[in-house]
């Protein structure tokens, strides 16, 4: 029996397993999809929030203020890109300037460090691209940057090299509450095997569909919507076209279009927000895309647009108290919810993550273990090296001397590393967003067949089996006629 299984491998439920392998105690993350990482913690705008928006007195606001004064800290811990780049909300002539008087009181009441406003002179200084009609701005210096594939694997990395087992491709498709604790029927997606576990505790960071998780097993319904917010990424020729985090006004749908430099120097713009039917319908529409093009003006001027390599949706986990759901549910015992993690779920993950485990350590009476290592070591990058020492490595390892992906400059050493690594890349989009081979401007165009070569060669996988993100995607589904013929 576990004493913990945590449903969801998204950057909260990576964040929680992280925290509670710091104790004595036999725990397991279950996760449907292929890789942690793969549903709504893949897809967002990236920011380390400072922390002005939320309500004071609620979760979100404190969580979201905790996790940015963590994010040093955690960043230097599990090795991952972050960068306190600063935000700007502005306000345009035609906007009444109250608007950011009331976020600066909010961000002041929340603790929030550091909040000015700034007119035009101040702000064209900063950021020259700027909308003619901006008027002034409520500047965080504390709002950051960060690379959410990181940040989630990191956490799932150092959560597995301190004794949490993953099973991914696993699915609970039921869950009974037991006299001791709980049963969970899952199906392994790979195999086609079910199987039944059983947990003390069961923590729910199920994403948009931590409502199903909980109403199984509660009467305390929750009501989770999935609200969809449409991008559009730019090339890094574009990368620096503003250099703080650019958002408007805030409305009841949330915080509205930005435009912001990412983490590894691309340009991101976007998101819309749309309530969807369908929690799986992430694709992009011609009228979000036209949206993103017309709001974006309306903070930046002249915004490169033509330099768009992709676009991408993600889906918020929006519950009808508009707040996160935290804490042991109230007629269930032993059923721990992390729900309706919308934004700021990425900036509080950091909190929720220790919040939640000093919640299961105190319910288990649950013991330090001296040796847990809160330190992960990400993938070596040789761009980070000085010509000599990346001369020494390519001598030592050649394969770090061999590009597999132009656009990126990632070597064929990179690739191994994420493939060979603890919970390592079983699919293009697992190298890719650990290494970024296939995230360059060609959008993996040449890089592909390689990485597929790589992976059949270190994996046990058959080329057929190799896909983009797990069973059902497979790119190779049969021989052709040449080799029938053969
Ligand atoms: C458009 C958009 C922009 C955003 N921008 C920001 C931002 O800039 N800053 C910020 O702080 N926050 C942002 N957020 C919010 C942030 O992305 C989320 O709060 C966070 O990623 C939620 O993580 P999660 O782990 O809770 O959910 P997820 O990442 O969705 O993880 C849940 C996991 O549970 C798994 N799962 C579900 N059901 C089952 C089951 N039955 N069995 C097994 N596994 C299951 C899923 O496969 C999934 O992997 C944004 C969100 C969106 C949509
Ligand atoms: O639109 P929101 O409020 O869900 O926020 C999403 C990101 O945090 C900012 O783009
Ligand atoms: S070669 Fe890899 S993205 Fe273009």
């Amino acid at each position: 029996m576990f004493d913990v299984v945590i449903i969801g491998a998204g950057v909260t439920g990576s964040a929680i397993a992280r925290e509670i392998s710091r104790y004595k105690l036999n725990v397991c993350v279950i996760e449907k999809e292929e890789d942690v990482c793969n549903e709504t913690s893949k897809a967002n705008s990236a920011i380390i929030h400072a922390g002005f928006d939320a309500v004071p007195g609620t979760m979100k606001a404190k969580l979201n203020v905790m996790g940015n004064a963590m994010m040093d800290r955690i960043a230097e811990e599990l090795d991952i890109p972050f960068k306190r780049n600063g935000s700007l909300v502005v306000c345009t002539k035609e906007q009444d300037p109250e608007g950011l008087q009331i976020l600066m009181e909010r961000g002041k009441k929340n603790g929030v460090p550091g909040l000015q406003i700034l007119d035009r002179e101040a702000l064209i200084e900063k950021e020259p691209n700027l909308a003619d009609d901006v008027t002034c701005a409520l500047w965080a210096p504390t709002g950051g940057i960060v690379c959410p594939f990181h940040m989630t694997m990191g956490y799932a990395e150092n959560a597995y090299e301190n004794g949490v087992r993953f099973f991914l491709n696993t699915k609970v498709e039921k869950l009974e509450k037991t006299g001791e604790g709980f049963r969970i029927q899952v199906h392994h997606a790979d195999t086609g095997v079910d199987e039944t576990i059983e947990t003390k505790l069961i923590i729910n960071a199920a994403g948009v569909y931590a409502d199903e998780i909980n109403n199984q097993l509660s009467d305390r319904k929750l009501h989770i919507t999935a609200r969809k917010g449409e991008y559009m990424l730019l090339d890094k020729t574009v990368g620096d076209y503003v250099k703080s985090t650019i958002f408007q006004l805030p409305s009841k749908m949330g915080k509205g279009v930005l435009v912001t430099p990412t983490v590894h120097g691309n340009l991101l713009v976007g998101p819309t927000a749309v309530n969807v039917e369908d929690k799986g319908a992430v694709n992009t529409t011609m009228d979000g895309l036209d949206q993103i093009a017309r709001v974006s003006s309306h903070s930046v001027k002249n915004v490169p647009l033509r330099q768009v390599i992709t676009s991408f949706a993600g889906l918020r986990a929006h519950e009808d108290g508009d707040d996160f759901v935290i804490g042991e549910s109230a007629d269930v015992k032993g059923l721990i919810n992390a729900a309706g993690i919308e934004s700021p779920g990425l900036s509080s993950a950091p909190a929720i993550g220790v919040t939640v485990a000093e919640l299961v350590r105190d319910l288990l009476n649950a013991e330090e273990k001296s040796e847990f290592n809160p330190v992960r070591h990400g993938i070596l990058d040789p761009d980070t090296l000085s010509l000599e020492a990346r001369n020494q490595l390519i001598k030592e390892n050649p394969a770090y001397g061999n590009i597999i992906c132009r656009c990126e400059m990632i070597t064929e050493g990179e690739i191994l590393d994420a493939i060979h690594r603890p919970l390592g890349a079983r699919s293009l989009d697992g190298v890719k967003r650990r290494t970024r081979a296939g995230m360059g401007r060609c959008q993996s165009g040449f890089c592909s067949p390689k990485v597929m070569e790589i992976l059949e060669r270190e994996v046990p996988m058959r080329v057929d089996q190799i896909g983009k993100n797990g069973v059902g995607s497979e790119f190779i589904v049969g021989e052709n006629k040449e080799l029938e013929d053969e």
